[in-house]
């Protein structure tokens, strides 16, 4: 059977699955769970799919690998809808006043950065699950692509481009990922200090939070990378660990990551929680497989949406430092928007 049966017949069938799609590889990996069991994910042993949400005090969930299926990438021609843009003053004045909130409270504390996020509906009536994902798996090749569906949970779809965590053995792999600009033609751009100064920062948290738990740490240069129409500043962190159960310790270092949540990490999540005025659900959390064929690979949900009747809910965000405008992190967002509406 091809990928695109599978999914419908698990999506008909209302059985709990996940499809996706590694960054820079051209298969689909779908893995079904037989019953419709909503397994709550705890133990690090276990081995399935994890969906985990941003606030730890929400359910992580775990589809069991009971089926498992690797396809050949489908290619669709299409053309991506251009220019969806965002008028709604309610939801820009709202952002913008959260913005300048978060900038106020970091001049006024000891937070160096927290991550705003908002969300968006786009009413979807139409909705086509394969054919939507089928654009995203065509046009974000070195994203990782995911749909992600459990009848108690409800349908999340996305394609991100940050990895959170990929472990082989004991060799790990992250990365630090900030800033952001729109690709005009040049994959080497010059960036603001704004931008190299965020990315740093995220950087550096990683570096002095690891160094206690883990050998041979390594940090590449910094470098430009393309995620769709948008570019970002990324650092490749490598190392080896020292117990292969320090998996859970590497994610509760990790998770959220600042380029989701903020520095002091626990500081800017308590300003995050009390002041977005809505719930992340899933959008910023991580999701992947968990001891699957020896390797566990979990990234960060991000530019992604939730379907919900006929409302697709898009979730984007943006990092906020000192040298932020707010009027330019709200245009971030309405670009981070378009990855998603542009094919919807
Ligand atoms: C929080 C998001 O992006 C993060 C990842 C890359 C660059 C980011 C930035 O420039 O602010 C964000 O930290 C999002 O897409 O919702």
């Amino acid at each position: 059977m091809k990928y695109s049966e599978q999914i419908n017949s698990a999506y008909k069938a209302q059985k709990p699955f996940v499809a996706y799609k590694n960054p820079n590889e051209n298969k689909i990996h779908v893995i079904i769970q037989d019953t419709d069991e909503l397994i709550e994910f705890e133990d690090f042993t276990a081995s399935g799919f994890v969906f985990a949400p941003f606030n730890d005090a929400d359910k992580a969930i775990l589809i069991k690998p009971d089926i498992c299926f690797v396809d050949q990438v489908q290619s669709v021609d299409f053309e991506l809808k251009k220019n969806v843009y965002n008028n709604n003053e309610d939801e820009k004045l709202n952002h913008i006043n959260i913005v300048n909130n978060a900038i106020n409270t970091i001049k006024e504390t000891e937070l160096s950065k927290i991550v705003i996020s908002r969300k968006e509906e786009v009413l979807v009536p139409d909705f086509d699950l394969l054919a939507v994902y089928n654009k995203l798996i065509n046009k974000y090749a070195n994203a990782y692509v995911y749909v992600w569906f459990h009848p108690k949970v409800g349908l999340w779809m996305g394609a991100t481009p940050e990895t959170l965590l990929k472990v082989v053995g004991n060799k790990f792999k992250t990365m630090a990922l900030a800033g952001t600009q729109p690709f005009k033609g040049d994959i080497n751009p010059i960036w603001g200090e704004k931008e190299l100064e965020e990315q740093q920062m995220v950087s550096d948290f990683i570096q002095q939070h690891l160094e206690n738990v883990v050998d041979d740490l390594e940090l590449s240069k910094v470098e430009t990378v393309k995620a769709g129409s948008l570019l970002h500043l990324k650092t490749n962190i490598t190392g080896r660990l020292r117990k292969s159960k320090d998996v859970q310790s590497l994610v509760k270092l990790l998770h959220p990551t600042p380029a989701v949540c903020g520095l002091p990490k626990e500081l800017s999540k308590t300003f995050i929680l009390q002041n977005e005025n809505y719930n992340r659900s899933y959008y910023s959390g991580y999701l992947g497989v968990l001891n699957i064929a020896e390797e566990t690979s979990f990234f960060v949900n991000l530019r992604c949406f939730q379907l919900l009747n006929n409302t697709a809910i898009l979730y984007v965000g943006g990092g906020i430092t000192t040298e932020s405008n707010a009027q330019k992190e709200w245009e971030e967002t309405v670009a981070k928007s378009q990855i998603i509406k542009s094919v919807l």
